[in-house]
């Protein structure tokens, strides 16, 4: 599976269907799902102009590096994140104290998107309460604020910040999420919002168990 398509357009329903497949009976994380969602979620951003490149670039080497674990010859224990935090902690596949011989392990990769995904149910939360004169830069940097800059280093969050100014207005930003009028929108964000909330928590419970939340 190779990342070729992040042109396609983006809709937010899709972004939806993903998350809702990320999950399954047992409460298990598909990673090949969650992996989906986020690459849909970088189409997006790639609708919002080059300014977001640097992040976008990010996110498609962390989503690639999860797909070559998903493809590669121990793909077997890649199919859930929770066989893969056993897999790769059983095998010792992970630097744990700092950075060495795994910088690329499954686990420490997708704890940076996780935090990015509080990041997005931050701002998707405060998405879905706003109002016509909501502010996306405003809402986007102090969901940032709250999550994801606590573990950046200062020239990151300088750029992140000076990113989040060029952020389209509510208006335009609604339009580019592809659902319809903004009362559809509001449905679509409240229908998404717990399905990414649960995916959250689950893997934060699971890295917690595994004290594996500060990973290098
Ligand atoms: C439902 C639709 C509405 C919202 C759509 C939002 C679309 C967002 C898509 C992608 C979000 C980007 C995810 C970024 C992952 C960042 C992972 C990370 O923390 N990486 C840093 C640490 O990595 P290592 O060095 O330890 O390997 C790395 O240093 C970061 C570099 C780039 C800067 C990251 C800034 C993150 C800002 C997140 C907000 C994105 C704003 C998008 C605007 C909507």
């Amino acid at each position: 599976m190779a990342i070729a398509s992040e042109d396609l357009k983006f809709t937010l329903q899709e972004v939806l269907d993903t998350f809702k497949s990320c999950l399954s009976e047992h409460k298990e994380v598909f990673l090949e799902h969650y992996v989906a969602g986020w690459r849909g979620l970088v189409r997006f951003m790639n609708c919002l102009g080059s300014v977001f490149s640097f992040i976008s670039k990010d996110a498609v080497n962390k989503i690639q590096i999860l797909v070559n674990h998903l493809n590669g010859e121990n793909g077997a224990h890649y199919v859930t994140i929770q066989s893969m935090v056993k897999y790769e902690l059983d095998s010792q596949l992970v630097d744990l104290t700092k950075r060495g011989s795994f910088p690329e392990s499954g686990c420490r990769t997708l704890l940076r998107l996780h935090r990015a995904l509080r990041w997005l149910e931050l701002f998707l939360e405060r998405l879905r309460t706003s109002t016509e004169d909501s502010n996306t830069s405003v809402m986007c940097s102090e969901a940032y604020n709250e999550s994801l800059a606590q573990h950046h280093a200062w020239i990151i969050r300088k750029a992140a910040g000076t990113a989040f100014w060029a952020l389209p207005g509510r208006a335009t930003f609604f339009d580019v999420l592809n659902v319809g009028s903004p009362e559809q929108v509001m449905a679509v964000l409240g229908d998404t919002l717990p399905l990414i909330s649960e995916v959250y928590k689950v893997t934060e419970d699971l890295y917690a168990q595994n004290n594996i939340l500060e990973l290098p």
